[in-house]
Formats: structure tokens, sequence, C-alpha cells
């Protein structure tokens, strides 16, 4: 079976769309050998492009996407309308440029916006996969994601570049690919998951399934979808992207105001007299619009399984030995989901195996999220390394 896209083909001048970000999807025949020992074909990528492939294809740069992200890196999401979710690192004048780099950022697999996932079509029962879908790791979506740039002609990434779960994709790209990637920027991430991060997220999963619209991920023709469920494990994930001290400036112990009662008074009930609860309430009735909750199941599997040492014998080291990518790795001291004690492993690692590593931790109020959020210094360190390469 050929590969189909829906959209226009590669190598044509930048247009105003392309500047924007040129979203596509693509349908590749596979398989693609996973590692829980399934096969899956054909594989579906959604994905976006910025910018041109040089002559020598020697500018190309991933970009892989956290938990909840998305291929829209530095384009308006179509649905919400938001800006992309990277736009301060990624765009015209930043540090990744599509006036310089060919930008590649592909919806995960697993993931629900465009890529092979729960909710997409099996064609062997023409119904959406639902729990039927092979659980996947992050290296099942890096290898998908090669897939696709064989696709696309491109052989070696200038850069591999990613935050949080992204960052774990990027590193796994220098290990599983060491051949095709000349460099690779890891923030705010991890090599493996430790045990509260699993506990976290087994709260959430437990949400999702103990809500009764769930039916067992079979909810897809209801148009019902466990909403309530998801709304939960996006509150309980959000409270371990925000730092104490973020918490604490943004609201400390405010009330939120509400038109039927002067502000300051308390209800002495259970609506969500506090700004955090409110905060966090949006946060998760927000999130159920845009996200699928079978997808939150897989994904977040797809973290707990990750730990890149047992890829390799059990020895960091292992998976970076004789490589000839350079890394830069970089942490925020506030992010106690993936502290900085967990980016120090990986660099021990890289420097015992004789990488050519660089690591900075920066200073944030933000926590794990600050990766997304204002962090001139981060744009900073990651421009002067990309454009450090001989
Ligand atoms: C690679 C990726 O990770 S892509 C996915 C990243 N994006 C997301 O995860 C979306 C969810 N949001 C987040 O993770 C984070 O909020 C960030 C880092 C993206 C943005 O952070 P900030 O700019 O500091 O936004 P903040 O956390 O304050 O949230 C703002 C929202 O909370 C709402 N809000 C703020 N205070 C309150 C309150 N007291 N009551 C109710 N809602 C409130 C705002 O109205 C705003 O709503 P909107 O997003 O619908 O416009
Ligand atoms: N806020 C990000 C961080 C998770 O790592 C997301 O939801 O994907």
């Amino acid at each position: 079976m050929a590969a189909s896209v829906s959209t226009q083909s590669l190598g044509q001048p930048l247009g105003d769309d392309q500047r924007f970000g040129l979203s596509r999807h693509v349908v590749l025949p596979g398989p693609l050998r996973l590692d829980g020992g399934g096969l899956l074909s054909p594989v579906e990528i959604g994905y976006e492009t910025y910018g041109t492939l040089n002559a020598d294809g020697s500018n190309a740069i991933l970009i892989c996407h956290a938990l909840t992200g998305d291929q829209h890196v530095a384009s308006p999401h179509p649905r919400t309308g938001k800006p992309g979710w990277w736009t301060r690192l990624v765009g015209e004048g930043k540090p990744i440029d599509p006036a310089r780099h060919f930008i590649i950022c592909s919806n995960v697999i697993g993931s629900c916006m465009g890529s092979s996932g729960p909710a997409t079509i099996d064609p062997s029962t023409a119904e959406p996969w639902a729990m039927r879908f092979p659980v996947i790791t992050i290296r099942d979506m890096v290898r998908a994601q090669a897939m696709l740039l064989d696709h696309l002609g491109v052989g070696q990434l200038k850069a591999v570049v990613g935050g949080s779960m992204g960052g774990m994709q990027a590193i796994n790209w220098a290990a599983t690919f060491p051949e095709r990637v000349r460099a690779c920027v890891m923030v705010a991430s991890t090599a493996r998951h430790s045990a509260q991060n699993i506990a976290f997220h087994e709260v959430g999963r437990q949400a999702i399934m103990a809500d009764p619209k769930w039916r067992s991920g079979a909810y897809y023709e209801s148009n019902d979808p466990p909403a309530a469920g998801l709304a939960v494990a996006r509150m309980a994930a959000h409270i371990t992207y925000l730092s104490e001290a973020g918490l604490t400036e943004k609201f400390g112990r405010r009330l939120q105001a509400r038109p039927d009662r002067p502000d300051g008074a308390k209800s002495f009930g259970f609506d969500a007299d506090f700004q955090v609860e409110s905060y966090l309430r949006h946060q998760g009735l927000s999130f159920v619009d845009r996200f699928d909750a079978n997808s939150y199941l897989y994904i977040t599997r797809a973290l707990d399984y990750f730990d890149l040492a047992e890829e390799h014998g059990g020895l960091l080291a292992n998976a970076f030995r004789g490589t000839a990518t350079r890394f830069c790795i970089v942490s925020f001291d506030t992010d106690w989901l993936y502290p900085t004690s967990e980016s120090r492993s990986v660099v021990q690692a890289l420097n015992a195996a004789g990488a050519a590593a660089s690591f900075v931790e920066l200073s944030s109020p933000y926590g794990h999220d600050a990766f997304l959020l204002e962090a001139p210094e981060m744009n900073r360190v990651i421009d002067g390394f990309l454009r450090a390469e001989s």
C-alpha cells in the first residue's frame, strides 16, 4: 500500500500558509513493530511542517510534544484558535525559525489529533480501536516519527527537541537512531518515570475508568464520553505541572468572586469557594473539549513504561556509548514532576558514555510547565546550542 497524504506535497516555496504551519495527515502502510509485541498497520500521523528542507537536507529539526500536546507547535489550534503551544521558541526570529530550519512536529501515536490511536478506525473492524488499540511505548512513538521522516525524505536531523514527554522522545531518538540525530535537546524531562510519576498517573486513569460513561472504553458511538473522569484526571495532573510557590502567588487562599455573594464570603458548602478550586475545575473542563479519555490512558501508560536504561541492558550510559550526538539538557529548579536530579542522572550517564553534553538548571517560579511559559534563559540556551554546531 502506498502512503497517502491529505494535503499538498513538500518542496514548494514557503507560502503564506506554510509560514504558519501546514497541517497534514499521512497514512503510512507500516507495519510498525511495537515494543509490546504487536504490529500497527496502517500508521496514521497528523503533522505540521514549517519552512523548507535545504538542498543538502541538513536543516531539519523535529519537535516532540508533551502528554497532551499536538502538532500545532507554532500555528493556531484549528479548533480552539489558541496560538501554538511553543510560539515562544518556534517562529520567525525565534531560536527555531522557519526561515532557517525545516521544522517538523507530529502528533504522537496513541493521541487524538490525527495520529493512530484509540479513537481512530481499526481497519479490521471498521470501528474505533477503543481499548483494543495496542499499548504503545515512547520508543514506538519515536519509530513512528522515523517512518514519517522517511516519508518526508529527511535522513538526518539537525536536532530533535522536546519538553516533558517530548524530552523523553528526544532522548529516545538519540538512543534509538544515533546516526540520524546530530543534536538532542531535552527540557524538563527524565530518562524514566519514577514511582511518584506512575502514582499520579494511576490516580488519573482510575478517575477515568471509574466514570460510568467510560464503558470499558467503548463510548465513541454514544457521543457521551467520560468527561467527568477525564476532567478529574486533568485536575490531578495539572497540580503536578505547577509549583507550590506559583500556586500561592497566583491564588493563595483567595476566594473566587461570584455574582451571588460579596467577595470574601465563604459558602460553607462544596462550591468552588477558593480561586484555586475554580481554576482547577476550569483546567479540567476545558481539557475534555480537546482530548480523548482513552488516549489519556494510553499515553500515560507509555510514559509510565518509559525507562531508557531498561531498554539498554539496565545501564543508562549504554544508551549513549559511541554516540556522535551532542546533547543539551535543561531543567527547572521548581519542577517537582521531573526534578533536576533526574536531568543530572542523564548528564552523568552521558558523561560516562563520553558523549558531548551541556546541562543547565534554570530558575523559574512556574514548576514543570515553565518550559511552556516565558523563559528567555531557555531560549538563549537552546539558541546558543543549536547555533554551536560545527
Ligand atoms: C507541549 C504541550 O504540553 S501542549 C499542551 C499545553 N497546554 C496545556 O496543557 C493547556 C493547559 N494549560 C497549561 O498547561 C498551562 O496553563 C499553560 C502552561 C499552558 C499556560 O499557563 P498560563 O499562561 O500561566 O495560564 P494559566 O495556567 O493561568 O491558565 C489560564 C486559564 O485559567 C483560567 N483561570 C485563571 N484563574 C481562574 C479562576 N480563578 N477560575 C477559573 N478559571 C481561571 C483563565 O481564564 C485561563 O482560561 P483559558 O485558558 O480558557 O483562557
Ligand atoms: N502541560 C503539559 C505538561 C505535561 O508534561 C501537557 O499537558 O502536556
